[in-house]
């Protein structure tokens, strides 16, 4: 193995072989020990619709039906919200549902498309499996065209596309935040090592989160996580887009990287990959260091 690969795979802490089941209920322990030490009122975070969201948010659901029950809080209790989910009671209004808290921790699942998404139906799909405590809907348009309008009158000059992309992106990260400081849940990020080890991901947009739970998972592995938890093969098989553009919705990942996640999953797990592929890798691993640190002071020297 290449040196720099065997140094990345130790940052990425993809292992070669995981087992699912094990790796299901690792990381819902994570969870749940996370809010149990923390106090935090659960979680929330934002479903796309693509396979990450779907298993990092049916996770976050499972790890915070395991803290009400190890905090004795039975649905009952909780009310309304799990224990009448497709019962015949009438489901309760906002104002009469329990808010989140440390003694009562539930996941918010939002939805935040741009306007009308290309691929809304599986995001709906997404949402119902999942089957979140609390589900939303905050459309980020409005956010977004705001900054671009803004953007445009101070500079004299129209956002590119690809700008606008990760204006996106940092809209959802402040809505995400928006709703979890509301009532002191924690937001969960999606970022894992094919994502992290290629910094494909915008900086504090998707990339600022509270916890991660699908870290040390190559993309593969997300969706074997993904198919043990139960999602429809829709949801796990789904081809991968950051679908940040106007001007090409739902573009593959892929193409914007230019490598496949079958060569970033094999690179990761230790195998051989063309010298050309690890050459690229290392390369964009190498420029996108800044995304995975906190912001460079006077006191560090990594970046030399
Ligand atoms: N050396 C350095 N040291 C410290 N900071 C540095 C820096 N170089 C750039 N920067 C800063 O970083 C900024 C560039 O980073 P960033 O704003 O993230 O922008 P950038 O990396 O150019 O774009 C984000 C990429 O991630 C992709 N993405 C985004 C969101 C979701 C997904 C997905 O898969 O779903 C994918 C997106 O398609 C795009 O290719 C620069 O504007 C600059 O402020
Ligand atoms: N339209 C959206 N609605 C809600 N959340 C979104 C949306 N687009 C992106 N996000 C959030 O940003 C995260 C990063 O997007 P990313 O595309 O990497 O993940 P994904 O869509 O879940 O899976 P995939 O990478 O396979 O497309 C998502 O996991 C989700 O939390
Ligand atoms: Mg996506």
């Amino acid at each position: 193995m290449r040196e720099l690969q065997q140094k990345i795979i130790e940052e990425m802490g993809v292992k070669p072989e995981i087992d699912p089941t094990e790796e299901v209920h690792r990381r819902v322990r994570f969870l749940a020990d996370y809010l149990q030490s923390t106090g935090a009122a659960g979680f929330v975070l934002g479903i796309s619709g693509g396979v990450d969201s779907t298993a990092a948010g049916r996770l976050a659901q499972l790890a915070v039906e395991k803290a009400r029950a190890e905090l004795g809080v039975t649905d009952a209790v909780a009310m309304g919200g799990p224990v009448l989910r497709g019962g015949e009671a009438p489901r309760p209004t906002a104002e009469t549902l329990p808010k989140p808290s440390h003694r009562n921790p539930q996941f918010t699942a939002v939805r935040l498309p741009y306007n009308v998404q290309a691929d809304e139906a599986e995001a709906q799909q997404a949402m119902d499996f999942i089957d979140a405590d609390i589900d939303r809907t905050l459309d980020i348009a409005d956010g977004v065209d705001g900054v671009t309008e803004a953007f445009a009158a101070a500079t004299g000059e129209p956002i590119s596309d690809y700008n606008k992309g990760n204006v996106k992106a940092r809209v959802r990260m402040v809505a995400q935040y928006a709703l979890a400081g509301q009532h002191g849940q924690l937001v969960v990020g999606t970022d894992h090592g094919a994502e992290s080890v290629t910094g494909f991901f915008t900086k504090f947009g998707d990339g600022g989160a509270d916890v991660l739970p699908l870290f040390g998972l190559n993309k593969r592995q997300v969706r074997a996580v993904a198919k043990e938890l139960g999602a429809p093969e829709v949801l796990w098989a789904k081809v991968p887009t950051a679908d940040l553009l106007d001007g090409s919705p739902g573009r593959a990942d892929e193409d914007e990287l230019g490598l496949t996640y079958e060569h970033i999953d094999d690179y990761l797990e230790g195998r051989q990959v063309p010298e050309d592929v690890a050459d690229k890798i290392e390369a964009v691993w190498l420029r996108s260091r800044h995304k995975r640190t906190t912001p460079v002071t006077i006191l560090e020297d990594w970046w030399r």
